[in-house]
């Protein structure tokens, strides 16, 4: 029997306001696996990882985690099945960084969430910085706690938004690193990229949003074809096969 995949959007359709930003979206996430999603701003890529968590409304299809429409799960049983680490990344409080890194873990006792929240940091290189507080940081730093507070949860299944925007060449690949050790150790991950490069080096599967529908899906470099370069990034680009792995060359169309 197949196994059931950890993540499932079924002709998922969502609007805001007036605009449809999913339009039929189907896509899975199975455990061991990370999915990237890419394509152009205003694709619709953080709308489907806030339709994944139950927080975009649906006009049309469904969510399922690990089999279950999500509508039928509790708050709670959500919070235990999914990490989600959101674009935004304003704290409002002041908190040092273990603190903040320990919300991902509620279900915990204070002295275990502790525990993994400086194991998370330091995962995310962030180990130097503890005690410092959210707001005396940069943002690349920021954006590391809040990477650690989603690995604290331990969910077998992490949307990621963007995690490696604004943080510097060695944090990317650090954080791309990391999430991939968590799909290997059997978790399913997704997570919305830019760098195509990089989507290409790190994930199994890439699916391709435009205008809120999927344009493609499958092997990166497959998926990410000099003809969906051209249509949906406005790239002409080719990729070539280096030492460190698949590279795309381009430029704009
Ligand atoms: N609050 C909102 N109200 C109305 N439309 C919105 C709102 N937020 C986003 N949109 C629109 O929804 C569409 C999808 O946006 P979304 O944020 O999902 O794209 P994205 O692929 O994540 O983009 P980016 O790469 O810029 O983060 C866009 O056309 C955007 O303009």
């Amino acid at each position: 029997m197949a196994a059931v995949n950890l993540l499932s959007l079924e002709k998922v359709s969502a609007r805001l306001g007036k605009q449809a930003v999913l339009s039929g979206v189907d896509l899975t996430v199975g455990a061991g696996e990370v999915v990237a999603l890419c394509g152009p701003n205003g694709a619709g890529k953080s709308s489907a990882i806030r339709a994944a968590v139950g927080l975009a409304p649906l006009t049309g299809g469904a969510v399922r985690l690990d089999g279950d429409d999500l509508r039928g799960l509790s708050h709670r049983q959500r919070a235990e099945r999914v990490a989600y680490l959101p674009q935004e990344r304003r704290i409002a409080w002041n908190l040092p960084a273990f603190e903040v890194a320990a919300l991902g873990a509620p279900f915990l006792s204070g002295g275990d969430a502790m525990a993994r929240a400086e194991a998370a940091l330091i995962e995310v290189g962030a180990g130097h910085l503890i005690d410092r507080g959210v707001a005396d940081m940069s943002g690349g730093e920021r954006a590391r706690v809040l990477l650690a507070r989603a690995l604290v949860v331990g969910a077998p299944l992490l949307l990621a938004d963007e995690p490696i925007a604004g943080l510097d060449p060695d944090a990317q690949r650090l954080v791309l690193e990391r999430l991939r050790a968590r799909a290997d150790a059997g978790a399913g991950v997704l997570v919305s990229l830019h760098d195509l490069t990089l989507a290409a080096g790190f994930a199994d599967r890439v699916v391709v949003l435009d205008q809120g529908r999927v344009i493609a899906q499958g092997a990166p470099i497959e998926a990410l074809s000099p003809t969906v370069l051209r249509s949906v990034f406005g790239l002409d680009g080719e990729w070539i096969e280096a030492p460190n792995g698949p590279l795309l060359a381009a430029r704009r169309a």
